[in-house]
C-alpha cells in the first residue's frame, strides 16, 4: 500500500485535498482525521505539518510526500522533485523598511528574522555575506518594526503582507516555490507512485486546458484549425447544412479568450467552452 504524508494544514493543505479527490483518492471527512486507510486505491494517507513531511519522506516512513519547495529547501533533507503540482506559488525574499536596502551588501552585519533558517544561511553564505539569522515561527514581517530584525526573509505572494509593513523587497528572489510531490531514491520507481503521478498528472493537464467546440464555414475549416491544432488534430464533424462543419479541440486555458476572439472575428459561430475533469494525453 503506498504512504503519502499530506499537509494538514496552511496554505499547502486545501489545495492538496482538493487535487487528491480529483485524481479519486479518498480524503479526510474531518479536520481531526490523522490517518485514512483508501483500500480501493490501495493508499494511506497521513495528515501531517506541512514542515514535517520533508522529514518524514527523508526516513523513509512515508512513500512519498506534498510539501513546498521552499519548505523541502529548509529542511535539508535529501529528498526529490518528483511532481510540481503548480498551486502555493510564491517566491522567497528579502525584504526591508522601504528605501532602507538595495542590494546583499547592505545585509552585511545585519540581523535577518525568517521562519526559514536553513535556507537564508545557506544562500547568504553562498554569497559570502555575514549576517546573523532570527528565528520566528510566522508574522516575520512584524518583527523589523517591533526591533528584533533589521530586515526579513520570508515567503512573498501578493505583497500584500509586506506592503502593511512599511517593507519593500530587494536584490533577487531566493527561490521560486510551488507545491511539489517528493519522494527519495528509494521509492522513486515504486509502481503504486507511478500511479499516483498519472493520476495527479491527469488532473493537472485538465485544469491547463479547455475543450473548445465551434461550428465553422466548411472554406474557413483550415484557418480556423491553425488557431486550434489541438494535441494531434482537431475533431472534425459533418453538419447538416453541408457548408458548415463542427470543430472540437483541446486549447490551453490561458489562451482560451484570445482563440475565442479570433474564431469568431474569422466567421466560426456557437463557440462553446468547457472545463475537463481529468485526461490521459
Ligand atoms: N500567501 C501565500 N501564497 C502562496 N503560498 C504560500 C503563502 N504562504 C505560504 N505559502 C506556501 O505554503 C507553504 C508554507 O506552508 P505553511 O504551512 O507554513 O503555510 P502557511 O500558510 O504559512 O501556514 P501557517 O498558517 O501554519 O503559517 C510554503 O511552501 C509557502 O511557500
Ligand atoms: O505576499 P502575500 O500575498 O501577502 O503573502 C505572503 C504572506 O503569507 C504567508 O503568511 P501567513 O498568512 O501564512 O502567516 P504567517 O506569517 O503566520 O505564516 C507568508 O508567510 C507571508 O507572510
Ligand atoms: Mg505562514
Amino acid at each position: 500500500m503506498l504512504r503519502l504524508a499530506v499537509p494538514n494544514k496552511g496554505s499547502l493543505s486545501d489545495p492538496a485535498i482538493t487535487l487528491l479527490k480529483e485524481a479519486g483518492y479518498r480524503t479526510r471527512r474531518s479536520g481531526r482525521e490523522l490517518v485514512l486507510v483508501d483500500a480501493d486505491n490501495d493508499v494511506e494517507l497521513f495528515f501531517l505539518r506541512p514542515r514535517d513531511i520533508a522529514v518524514y519522506v527523508g526516513q523513509g516512513t512515508v512513500h512519498a510526500g506534498i510539501t513546498g519547495r521552499d519548505l523541502l529547501l529548509d529542511s535539508g533533507v535529501q529528498a526529490l522533485e518528483h511532481l510540481p503540482l503548480g498551486f502555493a506559488r510564491s517566491t522567497f525574499r528579502l525584504a526591508a523598511p522601504a528605501g532602507t536596502m538595495s542590494s546583499l551588501a547592505d545585509v552585511a552585519g545585519k540581523r535577518v528574522a525568517t521562519s526559514y533558517d536553513v535556507l537564508v544561511r545557506g544562500y547568504l553564505e553562498a554569497q559570502g555575506v555575514q549576517a546573523t539569522t532570527v528565528h520566528l515561527d510566522g508574522a516575520v514581517e512584524s518583527s523589523v518594526h517591533l526591533g528584533v530584525a533589521d530586515l526579513i526573509a520570508d515567503v512573498v505572494e501578493t505583497g500584500t503582507t509586506l506592503r502593511a509593513a512599511g517593507l519593500e523587497v530587494f536584490g533577487e528572489p531566493l527561490l521560486v516555490s510551488e507545491a511539489v510531490l517528493v519522494t527519495t531514491e528509494q521509492f522513486q520507481h515504486e509502481p503504486a507512485l507511478a500511479t499516483l503521478v498519472r493520476r495527479l498528472e491527469g488532473v493537472l493537464r485538465a485544469r491547463s486546458y479547455v475543450l473548445v467546440d465551434y461550428d465553422v464555414p466548411m472554406n474557413l475549416l483550415d484557418q480556423a484549425s491553425a488557431l486550434t491544432p489541438g494535441i494531434e488534430s482537431p475533431t472534425v464533424s459533418p453538419l447538416q447544412n453541408p457548408d458548415w462543419v463542427a470543430v472540437r479541440a483541446m486549447v490551453p486555458r490561458k489562451d482560451m479568450n484570445r482563440v475565442m476572439d479570433e474564431l469568431y472575428a474569422l466567421g466560426a459561430r456557437a463557440i462553446l467552452v468547457s472545463s475537463l475533469l481529468a485526461c490521459r494525453l
